[in-house]
């Protein structure tokens, strides 16, 4: 790694995730190209690199850019269409319907772009993604300047983007291909949920998975009618299922986990998987309620996710971060249940660690890729601060971002987005697709 330092950040707090619990007052992190080079006290750092640029941000705490670790980016453009039902009416009298109508690369470049202004906007510099032409939403991502993990989905039936699992099999693998040497994406396989996909296009994603070393991204038990039909048509519950047919795994990010018995808990502990907790669109769906505090406590690694932009609507880890932390003080009863510094470490640290991916981001430490976020807490409705961490989780919201980098490039600067693609330009992309849904 060069060690010429290019920029020094100076933040009033700086909570670096890794250690836990740690909050460092006027220290600075020192970025060289894309990399944080160190993280010094703020005397030091000039002494040390009196000829890189300096940013002071005297009111405002640094952290590690969020990692939404499961999302369905290019909904964004049915932001809205279908509130108030649950899941499966939701999907088969909704959404699935407008997809059959509409999706398209096109769709999927366009929306894409538009959630990841918002993610940008907001803090969020890596998302997991999972939806049709995953090219198309590398594409975006890539135009876009954000870090993403494309899905190369798997539904065993006729969708507009392919005619069944093998055919999207084939198309996500060649579009990983395209992909392979760029250094801001990645991919998963992700079969979309144990009732789309068969036994054998599930033991294929296992052993596809394991062969060429990607994460495999689903949707588990988010229903209890999930649950109930699994029972019904397989005889066994769809983690036990999928525990046969070979999938869980350190690789394997299970995504709602809401309606876990004890031997579920058991098995994701057992197999060391990762679980993406999605509480906002849980509760939009009336899914129900992860028992996150009991899979924290089993050591069972938990991240965050918003889910798409249909079903939440917002794609707002601060909200996701809130929500986690008060719904799990709800369902146990337990005040002391995901402190704030856990829910932020959720969002950040522990999407990285699901995604394999904790040697490069996920927290502030020399050596990592610059993902950092600042929120200002310097206003009325933030003041006084007494603890920057608290503040993110229970005070401060995404219009309290005030800049993002992702790669050591500035992509969010005093709030105002630098995106490759214009405000206005986007906005009329948007304005022709809400026309076109609603005709
Ligand atoms: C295979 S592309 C993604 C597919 O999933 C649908 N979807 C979005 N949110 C959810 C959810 O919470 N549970 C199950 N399926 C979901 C999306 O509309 C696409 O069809
Ligand atoms: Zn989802």
């Amino acid at each position: 790694m060069d060690d010429t330092a290019d920029l020094l950040i100076e933040a009033r707090w700086i909570v670096p995730v890794e250690p836990a619990g740690v909050t460092l007052e006027e220290h600075t992190v020192v970025l060289s190209g894309e990399r944080i080079l160190a993280l010094l006290p703020r005397d030091e750092a000039r002494r040390r690199h009196p000829a890189a640029r300096t940013l002071a941000l005297t009111e405002h705490v640094l952290f590690p850019g969020f990692v939404n670790l499961h999302a369905h980016a290019a909904m964004s453009l049915m932001r809205g269409i279908a509130d108030d039902l649950p899941l499966m009416r939701w999907l088969q009298e909704a959404i699935w319907p407008t997809e059959g109508r509409h999706v398209s690369a096109a769709f999927v470049r366009d929306g894409t772009l538009l959630a990841a202004a918002e993610m940008l906007r907001g803090g969020t510099t890596t998302c997991n993604d999972m939806y049709f032409y995953p090219d198309a939403a590398a594409d975006a991502f890539d135009q876009a300047g954000m870090r993403a993990v494309l899905g190369a989905v798997v539904l065993d039936f006729p969708t507009p983007y392919a005619s069944g699992a093998d055919d999207c099999l084939r198309k996500g693998l060649a579009a990983r291909d395209r992909w392979r040497d760029h250094p801001r994406i990645g991919f998963t396989l992700a079969p979309h949920a144990p009732y789309t996909v068969s036994d054998d296009a599930l033991q294929r994603v296992a052993s596809l998975a394991a062969e060429i070393e990607v994460p495999i991204h689903i949707h588990i038990h988010e229903t209890a009618q999930e649950i109930g039909d699994s029972l019904t048509q397989h005889g066994t519950r769809p983690l036990a299922r999928l525990e046969r047919l070979g999938l869980p795994g350190a690789n394997f990010i299970g995504v709602h986990a809401v309606h876990l018995d004890a031997t579920d808990i058991d098995l994701l502990a057992h197999h060391g998987c990762s679980v993406a907790h999605c509480p906002t669109s849980n509760m939009k769906l009336a899914s129900g309620i992860a028992p996150v505090d009991a899979l924290l406590k089993r050591g069972i690694n938990v991240g965050l996710g918003t889910d798409g932009a249909a079903s939440n609507n917002r794609l707002d880890m601060f909200t996701e971060m809130r929500h986690a932390a008060l719904l799990a003080k709800v369902a146990t009863l337990d005040a002391t249940a995901v402190p704030a510094h856990t829910a932020l470490r959720m969002a950040t640290l522990n999407g990285a660690a699901a995604l394999g991916m904790t040697d490069r981001i996920g927290s502030i430490e020399p050596g990592k890729l610059a993902d950092l976020c600042a929120v200002r807490l310097g206003t009325p409705e933030t003041l006084p601060c007494f603890d920057p961490v608290s503040h993110l989780v229970n005070v401060a919201g995404r219009e309290h971002v005030t800049h993002v980098w992702v790669d050591g490039e500035l992509r969010i600067e005093e709030s105002k987005s630098l995106l490759h693609t214009s405000d206005r330009e986007l906005l009329r992309l948007i304005a022709v697709w809400q026309t076109k849904l609603v005709t």
